[in-house]
């Protein structure tokens, strides 16, 4: 079989994360997304999703491990990827063309000129016809488009989203979801996503990331396993046996 030749876009080694000095919410965390993939990790509410978000973004610093893009250490150095929350966080009193440019202009751009770099890209984020209108004037769906714009903006290639779809209702949800994975993979932008929801992990991403533990009980969270997805399948790959077969591995690794 060929070796794998690309460097990841960001690498997770051997993380263990704590919020005070007693005890370790996770431990011996390691994960890594490749240019334009997306993966998912998943596991039970309060067992250290965000925490690991928060370590991999450089909001945090690791008690151990490393944080590595495109090969750089970046351990504990916020600003080098973007992170969206699960809110879209517009803000009421823009337009939805300047919400998306904000990063651009918080960098030092001129308004005019932000607004020029962004429109070529609103077709591509279906929110071409919308650009004047107020974020109360959208749907969420449509808002959430907008704030994955704006976080593209930010000019990173490397996005963590956390729960980015958990407001948006079963069908919105349903589209924006594909929509997302081919755009970002288009734009080559790879991504990391937590979700509660098993079906959207493996519908979602090439590989699944599962937590095990219960840092509340005093039991720090390990990677219970990956499962790769096989997407390549005949038909709707949700109706498909390959992806009814990750699933069961999911939900049994998270027991
Ligand atoms: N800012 C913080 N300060 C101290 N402890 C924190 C902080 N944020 C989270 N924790 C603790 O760390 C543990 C993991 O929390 P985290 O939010 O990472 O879990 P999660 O898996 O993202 O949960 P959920 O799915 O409910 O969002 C919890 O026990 C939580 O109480």
């Amino acid at each position: 079989m060929a070796e794998k030749t690309v460097m990841p876009a960001l690498e997770a080694r051997d993380l263990t994360l704590t919020w005070d000095e007693d005890s370790d919410v996770v431990r011996h965390v390691s994960l890594c997304v490749d240019p334009g993939e997306t993966v998912c990790i998943v596991g039970k509410s309060g067992c250290g999703k965000t925490t690991i978000l928060h370590a991999l973004s450089g909001l945090t610093r690791p008690r151990e491990g490393q944080v590595l893009l495109h090969g750089r250490d970046i351990t504990g150095k916020p600003g080098q990827v973007s992170y969206m929350l699960q809110k879209d966080l517009l803000l009421q009193s823009r337009t939805i063309l300047d919400n998306a440019c904000l990063p651009l202009v918080i960098g030092g751009m001129r308004p005019a000129e932000a607004r020029e770099k962004a429109r070529p890209l609103l077709e591509r984020f279906g929110l071409a016809g919308v650009e004047d209108k107020w974020p109360s004037q959208l749907s969420g769906g449509m808002r959430q488009r907008a704030a994955f714009l704006r976080t593209y903006l930010m000019g990173n290639d490397v996005a963590l989203l956390d729960e980015p779809f958990s407001a948006l209702d079963a069908l919105t949800r349903a589209d924006i979801r594909s929509w997302y994975v081919r755009t970002a993979s288009e734009l080559g932008m790879a991504s990391v996503v937590i979700t509660h929801d098993v079906d959207e992990a493996v519908i979602m991403a090439s590989r699944v990331y599962v937590l095990e533990g219960d840092p509340r009980a005093g039991v720090p969270s390990t990677i219970a396993g990956e499962v790769p997805i096989n997407r390549q399948v005949e038909g709707a790959f949700d109706l498909s046996p390959e992806f009814l077969s990750a699933k069961r591995e999911v939900l049994s690794l998270l027991g």
